[in-house]
């Protein structure tokens, strides 16, 4: 049984976060661990209230994890505050841990800021280098870059200056453009300053309901990782989980509701 651990917040609508996470992790048929980054009172129109967790805590879930049943891979998401990256940070390298995927949560689909404006540094320099691959979507990558991202074209710009900046690989999601919903996966290759770029694509599936799709491909991204696939067939296959659990056209909640994620992987 391949063991995967979410570090993130709790959605308690249960569409997005640690909620989004597990479902994905047991509908790939592993074994999912937690460690709570924060609570949020939530459902699909907003969030109505966030509580952090001392970052001790962070450190204590985490401990307790690594010291007992250590992880094939891991999945971040929401993270909060300059202190709680920190932790995160140190108890990944003094775990060694391997296959990790970084979603750099800012703000959610209902507009609310779930990272705060003085930890963008600290994520950046302290945390998102450690990761196997981190998959911002538009206006995270446009922050993590500093420049718009209106075209596909602007999209392989940004991928490359994140993956040069970062030094790690990285997966920008298209979903905020019109179109197709179009990914791309950005490596750096063998000579210097090459990169391999490779873009993931589907028919963008009329539901409104998205809430949570980017926990929900990052933890499938983990889940496949952890099965021991490379990077890029992990992306294509968690892709098509993500790309299945939103045709399945669920439709809860008054706003924009939550996947179907016990659709099932064929
Ligand atoms: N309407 C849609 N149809 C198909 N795929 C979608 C749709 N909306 C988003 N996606 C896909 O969902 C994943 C998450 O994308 P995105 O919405 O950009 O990220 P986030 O949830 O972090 O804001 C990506 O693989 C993206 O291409
Ligand atoms: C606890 C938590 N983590 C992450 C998200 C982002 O998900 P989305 O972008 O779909 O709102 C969220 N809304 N809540």
């Amino acid at each position: 049984m391949k063991k995967v651990l979410t570090i993130a917040g709790s959605d308690s609508s249960g569409g997005a976060g640690i909620q989004a996470d597990i479902k994905t992790i047991t509908a790939h048929k592993m074994y999912a661990m937690s460690a709570i980054t924060a609570l949020t009172a939530q459902n699909t129109i907003g969030v109505y209230g966030v509580v952090d967790t001392p970052p001790d805590f962070v450190a204590a879930q985490l401990d307790c994890i690594f010291t007992d049943i250590a992880p094939d891979a891991v999945k971040i998401g929401m993270v909060s505050n300059p202190e709680i990256i920190q932790t995160i940070a140190e108890k990944l390298r003094e775990y060694q841990a391997k296959n990790i995927v970084i979603d750099p949560v800012m703000i959610s689909t209902s507009g609310s800021r779930l990272l705060s404006d003085d930890a963008l540094e600290t994520l950046h320099t302290a945390l998102l280098p450690l990761g196997t691959v981190i998959t911002p979507n538009i206006p995270e990558a446009e922050v993590l870059c500093g420049r718009e991202i209106k075209t596909k074209k602007d999209m392989l710009q940004a991928a490359e200056a994140i993956t040069a900046s970062l030094d790690t690989a990285v997966l920008i999601k298209g979903g905020h453009l019109s179109g197709d919903a179009a990914d791309l996966l950005c490596q750096t290759g063998n000579a210097p300053a090459a990169f391999l770029k490779e873009w993931f694509e589907s028919p963008r599936v009329e539901n409104s309901n998205t809430h949570g799709t980017g926990c929900t491909l990052s933890s499938a991204i983990a889940c496949n990782l952890a099965a021991g696939r490379r990077l890029e067939e992990s992306v294509r296959r968690a892709k098509k989980y993500l790309t299945g659990a939103l045709k399945e056209q669920l439709d809860l909640g008054k706003g924009a509701g939550p996947l179907d994620h016990m659709y099932r992987i064929p």
